[in-house]
């Protein structure tokens, strides 16, 4: 993706950290008029250009708590801040404005070309011709996609992957200070979601966005999310935590079903190699048949790798230069020791070495 990024937010203003505001969440509660409580006293803070996803089972309050955000839905009680302004009672049409808004299929105006639907904020803010084209083309060329090309097509002439990065654009295009994404990817299929989830983390390193984004897929907020919240019924918050604390410690009996008997392996995709997981290098001159792992890959690529090279060990390297060995009951023996207690008879470490023991070649 050709990723231009801006330094002066006033000239083409979209993409400086600056733009990103905290998010705080303060005992908000939902009940709707036939008295479903949706979301019960839910308090969350995440920080200015933090990923934050929120995940659980369906029902559980999820795209209520993102509306609340934006106010589509009014909370019945509890308070909503940006940075330090509480937008509880704030217009909601022009608090709109600040905050992106992505979701699921993503509702392109069918009858307007993608340029039009990009600019479809800054046209409402009274943007000049010149600065709305300018922008459309940089935010099109940040998602991937080329200007020339795209800019006058429709969105029935584009494929689901490109529609969603549109969507994405779009939700860009007013320098949001938040963007929120429900089920931005669900719509596509497995390979294309793969691949926009990997352009997306590319494009938010660059504009950092604080992003509180939905989905039901854990890999997906194992791979995204700085923070994962996880909420059972009643939009109940089990557990907020980085990725790996969430697989590794999961907080409630709830947590750990839901991160389910795979916890083990999505663990290590989001534990790197690092130098205190490594024996000595071998005496000199041995050990160059051995498969190598640079540090700092994750631990799930470094068992991939021993296993697709049916060895037992494999070098660590530090950029062209060996570091140590990484064994491969090492990493089967890390993820024992740190499961948690597992009264549940959920997932340990020790079925992560009868999966990888049992799959191996002999
Ligand atoms: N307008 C409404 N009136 C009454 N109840 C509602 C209304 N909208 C949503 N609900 C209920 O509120 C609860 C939370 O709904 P919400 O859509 O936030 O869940 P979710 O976690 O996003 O679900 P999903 O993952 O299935 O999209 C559900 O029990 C739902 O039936």
């Amino acid at each position: 993706m050709d990723v231009t990024p801006t330094t002066d937010a006033t000239a083409v203003p979209g993409t400086s950290a600056a733009s990103a505001s905290a998010i705080r969440l303060d005992g908000i509660r939902k009940q709707y008029p036939d008295g479903t409580v949706a979301v019960n006293e839910l308090s969350l803070e995440v920080g200015a250009g933090e990923l934050v996803v929120l995940i659980g089972p369906s029902g559980c309050g999820k795209s209520t708590v993102l509306r609340m955000i934006n106010r589509l839905i009014e909370p019945t009680s509890g308070r909503i801040l940006l940075d330090d302004e509480d937008i509880t009672r704030a217009d909601p049409v022009r608090l709109r404005r600040r905050i992106g808004y992505v979701i699921q299929n993503v509702g392109l105006f069918p009858h307007q070309t993608i340029s039009a639907n990009v600019g479809t904020v800054p046209r409402l803010l009274g943007w000049s011709r010149d600065r709305i084209r300018n922008r459309t083309a940089e935010l099109l060329d940040l998602v991937g996609l080329d200007p020339g090309q795209f800019g006058r097509r429709y969105p029935h002439e584009l494929s689901g992957g490109q529609r969603q990065r549109v969507g994405v654009a779009r939700a860009l295009a007013a320098d949001p200070v938040v963007l929120l994404m429900d089920e931005p990817f669900s719509a596509v299929d497995p390979i294309v979601r793969t691949r926009l989830q990997e352009e997306f983390l590319r494009l938010q390193a660059e504009v950092r966005k604080t992003i509180v984004l939905v989905t039901h897929d854990l890999d997906e907020a194992v791979r995204l999310g700085d923070r994962i919240a996880v909420l059972s019924q009643g939009g109940r918050l089990e557990q907020y935590a980085p990725p790996a604390t969430l697989l590794g410690e999961p907080a409630t009996p709830f947590v750990r079903e839901f991160v389910g008997a795979d916890r083990g392996i999505r663990r290590l995709a989001v534990t790197p190699v690092t130098r205190e997981l490594l024996a000595p290098l071998p005496a000199n001159g041995t050990g160059t048949d051995l498969p190598t792992v640079p540090l700092g890959a994750s631990l799930y690529d470094a068992l991939a790798g021993l296993l697709t090279a049916a060895a037992d060990r494999a070098l660590v390297l530090d950029g062209d230069r060996p570091v140590g060995v990484l064994t491969r009951h090492r990493v089967l023996d890390l993820d024992v020791s740190s499961a948690v207690p597992n009264p549940g008879g959920g997932p340990t470490g020790s079925v992560l070495h009868q999966i990888v023991d049992e799959g191996r070649p002999q």
